[in-house]
């Protein structure tokens, strides 16, 4: 079992962590008032020359795949290279990586970067590992989340883990991986609301990005925000039972992110445990 008190909570998020996120346009707004609601400040430019300047108060960075160019491409370099000069850590989110060749391409470039994070939903996660997914567009397969293909997954990523000693992995679904060093974590939060409205997993990235962007460690930083983004969504279900239309869970979920912080308790909802 996960200890739940074993991490200090991240919150409130002091010093405010400057969030420089390039994603994409689908669930920018969404993802931007995130990690507002979370206590961080998101900024959202593509432009290369913000960054020279930028990066002199950046805390963490964001680098979701999800609406690729070849501008944005450029774009998502600079600010990998700019963070390391400045020693910002770094969550990149292979959206869609499952879809196409380019993708594939720019997800594997990205990795060579060492970033802090590297996530994806379980097929998007299987395709970095070079295992056969079902991914389609953006969303995961049912057939790449039973669990000897959560075995297989597990296996993916702690080989990818031993050559990128530096960066945390995690693959989301109803159960979420996540593999460091030899380190090997299966939460079990959610509810099964958050696979069916866009940009969940866009929105748990950036948390992880501002989390690591005020100071907490990676592995607490990621289990922690996976954690919390999913307690939301549990918290929201019960809030709008009896009117339990998806837009209203997404909204709820959306507004817990500001509110559940301020139970200090809320890590005891944390379910998970080290493999
Ligand atoms: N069936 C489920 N039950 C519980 N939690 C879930 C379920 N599906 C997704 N989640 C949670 O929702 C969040 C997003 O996971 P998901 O794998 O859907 O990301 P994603 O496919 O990258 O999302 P998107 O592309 O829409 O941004 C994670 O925190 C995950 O734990
Ligand atoms: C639907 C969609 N298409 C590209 S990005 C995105 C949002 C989910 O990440
Ligand atoms: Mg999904």
């Amino acid at each position: 079992m996960l200890r739940v008190n074993q991490f200090q909570t991240p919150f409130p998020l002091i010093p405010s962590p400057l969030v420089h996120c390039i994603t994409n346009s689908v669930t920018c707004e969404t993802v931007a008032n995130s990690v507002l609601y979370i206590g961080g400040k998101p900024i959202m430019t593509e432009d290369t020359r913000d960054f020279s300047d930028l990066y002199e108060q950046v805390g963490g960075v964001l680098i979701n795949i999800g609406h690729l160019s070849e501008e944005k491409e450029t774009a998502m370099e600079l600010a990998v290279e700019e963070a390391h000069k400045h020693n910002v850590p770094i969550v990149v989110d292979n959206v869609g990586v499952s879809s196409s060749r380019i993708r594939k391409e720019v997800a594997n470039k990205l990795l060579s970067f060492e970033p802090t994070v590297v996530k994806g939903n379980v097929s998007e996660m299987r395709t970095l590992c070079n295992l056969a997914s079902h991914g389609k567009g953006v969303d995961a397969a049912e057939e790449d989340q039973d669990s000897s293909a959560m075995k297989e997954l597990e296996e993916g990523l702690l080989a990818l883990a031993k050559i990128h000693l530096n960066t945390c992995f995690l693959a989301t679904g109803p159960s979420d991986l996540v593999v460091y060093q030899s380190q090997i974590v299966l939460l079990q939060n959610g509810i099964e609301a958050l696979d069916q409205f866009t940009g969940t997993g866009d929105v748990v990235g950036a948390l992880i990005a501002a989390l690591l962007g005020s100071g907490v460690d990676v592995l607490p930083s990621v289990l922690q925000a996976v954690s919390y983004f999913n307690l939301c969504g549990e918290e929201a279900l019960e809030i709008v039972q009896n009117d339990a239309k998806i837009a209203s869970i997404r909204e709820e979920t959306l507004n817990q992110l500001s509110l559940l912080k301020q139970n200090e308790s809320w890590q005891n909802g944390i379910k998970g445990d080290w493999l």
